[in-house]
């Protein structure tokens, strides 16, 4: 928390004008029903002309300030919440660049993208307007309070007695009113979950015929909230009428007694006027507090959810003495009784896993769903760390290198393509940005997509919609390919990237990777594509289950015979 709030402190001078312009505000508020006083008793009761157009001057003088200082006020107070909205946003996406895959399990992308925004909206609106109206209130209310029993301590007891009686109920209020407004913040939370995935799922949604159960469970969450919401205003929307009817009841009093004491000599018309026009600021300073029950408990839900993103502590960190001299040259890698568990996760993904692969190696990673083939891959560029054992490439362990070094040698296509808005170009440049056309030509005839893109429209500057929704999922794997191609890595690790590929197409490839001068681990669930590798590893459960030739596995391994013979006779199947 306390660092979200520093985000505030350089913009402590903004902060502190629009603190004291408020303040010069808030003394002509205050000031006003005194000079209402004065123009009355000397001027118009004494009916000295004179007096009424000097301190009337004064009065629309200082009315003109308060209202200068009103404008200059927001200009600095927005000046100030922007600014630090500006900052703090700015440091989560910092914050969130540097975080590991384990913690974005911890996040998922929708709790961030609601955290970055919206949250971050509500401290925003929290402090503009604690710096323009939360404080303000507060102190006109105990201001007119003190100048109304000031000018006339008797006209003012009623006043005296019932502000802080109101004040209090206000303050119970404002507690429970919080709780009920965070609680109205978590069901928001829960129905943009919904919303978010009833979105990104649409197709299937409509594939499966589940628009009814969506639509059901979307009635759901946004009934829960329309509940919890009302049940918040109700409150407030109950107890404010209330203390504005006493209010109202206290500005009647001091209205009956002045009248009657003015009767009798006891006080002056300015007076009574001055101590009404008090308590009626009192009243209406009283509004905006339902506003503000409503936004501080929002800000206050929304400070604890960004604070703990941004005080995250990242697992995958560059060690403090990584070597900068020390570089990937060959691509030799060497699992060395690596064992893995996720976090939170009661079994490991990867157990006791040694193998080695030569430079220049190609090898296919086999196994069943759920087998670890993932996770050994995502251990290579650190997208999580090992939690036992050690993994060196050429001889170096991985945890030794500087991030750049380590993922500046590895090109990845990760198992679920990754593409972004922009053009074709833009797309395979994205892990090598000064890469020459050429060069783009080249990966791309050797991912076996050039000709496709050759074919669009625009070629290479065909834009792309969102995550590539105008492409196919072959050619989305054939780019998320050629992307990793095109930084010439020491190192290709490609997570499934052939299984859309029809078979021609597939070969083609697998003789690229054969032929490329990189260490190349690839998986992939068919024995037609694995024998193309040099070696093939096979996990079962996250432990090595057998490693070898494609001839060797099958006289060793009775579980890669036994894949072997199912795809077999499966084409076979296919084939009759
Ligand atoms: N982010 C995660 N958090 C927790 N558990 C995970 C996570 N990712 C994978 N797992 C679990 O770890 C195990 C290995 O998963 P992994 O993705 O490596 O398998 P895989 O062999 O690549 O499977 P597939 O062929 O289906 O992609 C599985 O039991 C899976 O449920």
């Amino acid at each position: 928390m306390g660092k979200l709030l520093s985000y505030i402190k350089p913009y402590r001078v903004p902060s502190a004008i629009a603190l004291v312009l408020m303040l010069v505000e808030l003394f002509v508020e205050l000031y006003h029903p005194l000079l209402l006083a004065k123009i009355i008793d000397e001027g118009v009761a004494a009916r000295d002309l004179h007096t009424v157009a000097v301190w009337g001057s004064v009065m629309i003088g200082l009315a003109l300030l308060g209202f200068g200082c009103g404008i200059v006020n927001t200009f600095y107070a927005s000046k100030a919440s922007q600014g630090f909205s500006y900052d703090a946003r700015q440091a989560l996406f910092e914050k969130i660049q540097s975080f590991s895959f384990s913690t974005f399990d911890r996040f998922p992308t929708e709790t961030l993208l609601t955290r970055m925004t919206s949250d971050m909206n509500q401290i925003q609106m929290a402090i503009f307007l604690g710096l323009r109206v939360y404080m303000r209130s507060p102190l006109l209310i105990i201001g007119s309070l003190a100048l109304a029993v000031m000018i006339n301590a008797r006209l003012a007891l009623a006043l005296a007695i019932a502000t802080p009686l109101v004040l209090g109920c206000l303050y119970l209020t404002l507690k429970k009113g919080m709780r009920l407004f965070e609680h109205a913040q978590r069901k928001l939370d829960r129905m943009n979950g919904v919303i978010r995935e009833a979105l990104m799922g649409i197709r299937l949604i409509r594939v499966f015929v589940r628009s009814e159960r969506e639509r059901a469970r979307f009635d759901d969450a946004n009934g829960e909230l329309a509940a919890s919401t009302t049940a918040a205003l109700r409150l407030v929307e109950f107890v404010l009428p209330l203390l504005l009817l006493a209010m109202n009841l206290c500005l009647l009093s001091i209205l009956w007694l002045g009248g009657a004491q003015m009767s009798v000599g006891g006080m002056t018309m300015g007076e009574v006027v001055a101590v009404v026009n008090y308590a009626a600021r009192i009243t209406a300073a009283f509004s905006p507090i339902s506003m503000m029950i409503n936004n501080l408990a929002r800000a206050r839900a929304a400070t604890g959810r960004i604070a703990e993103v941004l005080e995250a502590r990242p697992d995958v960190v560059e060690a403090g003495d990584a070597d900068d001299a020390l570089r990937i040259t060959a691509g030799r890698i060497e699992f060395d009784r690596v064992s893995f568990a996720y976090a939170g996760s009661s079994g490991h993904a990867l157990r006791d896993v040694s193998f080695r692969a030569r430079a220049g190696e190609t090898i296919a990673i086999m196994g069943a769903t759920g087998s670890g083939k993932s996770t050994l891959l995502q251990l290579i560029p650190r997208l999580y760390d090992a939690g036992e054992g050690r993994i060196r490439i050429d001889g170096i362990e991985i945890k030794r290198l500087r991030f750049g070094h380590l993922r500046g040698a590895i090109g990845y296509a990760p198992q679920e393509v990754q593409l972004f808005s922009g053009t074709v170009l833009d797309n395979l440049r994205f892990g090598k940005e000064d890469a020459s056309e050429a060069d783009v030509v080249e990966a791309a005839k050797l991912a076996q997509i050039h000709e496709t893109i050759a074919k669009m429209e625009s070629g290479y500057d065909t834009a792309l919609g969102e995550r590539g929704v105008n492409l196919s999922g072959g050619q989305k794997q054939r780019l998320s390919l050629a992307r990793a191609l095109l930084r010439k890595p020491k190192l290709l690790l490609l997570d499934d990237c052939t299984s859309a590929l029809d078979a021609v197409t597939e070969r083609k490839v697998l003789d690229v990777l054969r032929a490329l001068p990189c260490t190349t681990l690839f998986i992939t669930q068919k024995v037609g594509a694995a024998r193309e590798a040099d070696r093939i590893l096979l996990l079962a459960d996250g432990r090595i289950q057998g490693f070898g030739t494609h001839a060797e596995l099958l006289a060793a391994s009775s579980a890669y015979r036994r894949i072997a013979d199912s795809q077999a006779s499966g084409e076979a199947a296919a084939h009759a």
